[in-house]
């Protein structure tokens, strides 16, 4: 099978997780800053994020120097661009990329610049080659919360013209949507749709939670649905999409290895499950590689890899537009219902 030529579809890319290693050297250089090295290869060493993490906690230290040559206008547009031109390249007809606006204030950029500068980025990208994306925004859950409704407010300029929705992402812990609900329910008053990182460390009502409380239409990972009975019920009444990422979920130990994801459970009872990268670069990965693993490790035909791919269409925060635009790829064209 020929994983490159697929048609794909990447429904949870974060930016500053899938910079090019040699993008974050030109930048540095341009910005003064120091690197603990120059060379493309090493500098590798210092971004992806090793089998040996012992959880997501320390997977997420590997954003601390993507997150510091993000700061200036140009920056953040190039990355963006050049993270849809990667995907473009492999075959991805369509990406939604995802980053947290205040992790990008410390030059004085302010809200607007940082969220226009992804937008123009993709805009450019979708000009130059056919893949369509959309932008969401991710608010982190450990960082101060006096600012998301202004982060809500700036991304709200952006619907339509780019931004599609609302994401909670960072650590994980038990409980944490009861805190978030107000802005939640503000992004989804001003046309957000929601996406909420749950049940990638263990907590099935996570998941329960982000739908229930948070309006989640769609969920990160959700991997720790397996074993909690209401949580998995409630995906499947709803139909809330999976973002399975399993290279990212393999580092950050939310599955001990690919044999053991539930993603084969949750396609055969028909779950719609989606596979995603995470991390172009912090998981050192793409899109081809993703299907690859999947795929091998558990035996699927294209047949059952179109099923999939016709999930993340439906899943998608898109137009109808360009649903029906996706579904030309598919190898047995239907109808869309929505
Ligand atoms: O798999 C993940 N789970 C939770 N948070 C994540 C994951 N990958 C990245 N980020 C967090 O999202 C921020 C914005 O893009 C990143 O800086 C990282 O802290
Ligand atoms: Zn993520």
């Amino acid at each position: 099978m020929n994983y490159f030529d697929l048609p794909k579809i990447d429904l949870h890319c974060h930016i500053d997780g899938s910079i090019r290693p040699q993008t974050i050297i030109d930048l540095a250089q341009q910005q003064n800053i120091s690197l603990p090295t120059d060379n493309p290869q090493q500098i590798k060493s210092h971004l992806i994020a090793p089998e040996t993490c012992t959880n997501l906690d320390e997977y997420l230290q590997r954003f601390a120097l993507p997150v510091a040559v993000m700061q200036t206008a140009e920056a953040i547009e190039r990355i963006t661009f050049e993270v849809f031109e990667d995907a473009a390249q492999e075959n991805v007809k369509y990406l939604e990329v995802r980053f947290g606006p205040l992790l990008h204030l410390e030059q004085g950029l302010n809200l607007d610049q940082i969220i226009g500068s992804v937008v123009k980025g993709m805009k450019r990208a979708e000009q130059q080659y056919d893949i369509h994306g959309g932008i969401i925004l991710s608010l982190l859950r450990h960082m101060p919360k006096d600012r998301i409704n202004e982060v809500i407010d700036a991304g709200a300029q952006y619907l339509n013209k780019g931004v599609v929705a609302f994401d909670l992402a960072g650590s994980e812990l038990a409980g944490f949507c009861y805190e978030f609900i107000p802005y939640a329910q503000y992004a989804l008053e001003k046309g957000f749709k929601v996406t909420i990182h749950a049940g990638e460390q263990g907590v099935g009502q996570n998941v329960f939670d982000a739908i229930q409380l948070l309006g989640a239409e769609r969920v990160g990972h959700g991997i720790h649905i397996t074993g909690h009975a209401k949580a998995y019920q409630l995906v499947k009444q709803n139909h809330v999409g999976l973002e399975a990422c399993p290279s990212s979920n393999m580092q950050t130990k939310a599955v001990t290895d690919l044999a053991n994801h539930p993603l084969k459970h949750f396609y055969l009872d028909h779950l719609p499950v989606t596979i995603n990268t995470d991390n172009r670069t912090v998981s050192n990965t793409t899109m081809t590689e993703e299907v690859t693993k999947v795929m091998q490790q558990f035996e699927l035909s294209r047949e059952d890899y179109f099923k999939i791919y016709r999930n993340s269409v439906e899943s998608a925060f898109t137009s109808k537009e360009v649903k029906q635009h996706l579904l030309k790829f598919d190898e047995q064209p239907q109808q869309i219902a929505c």
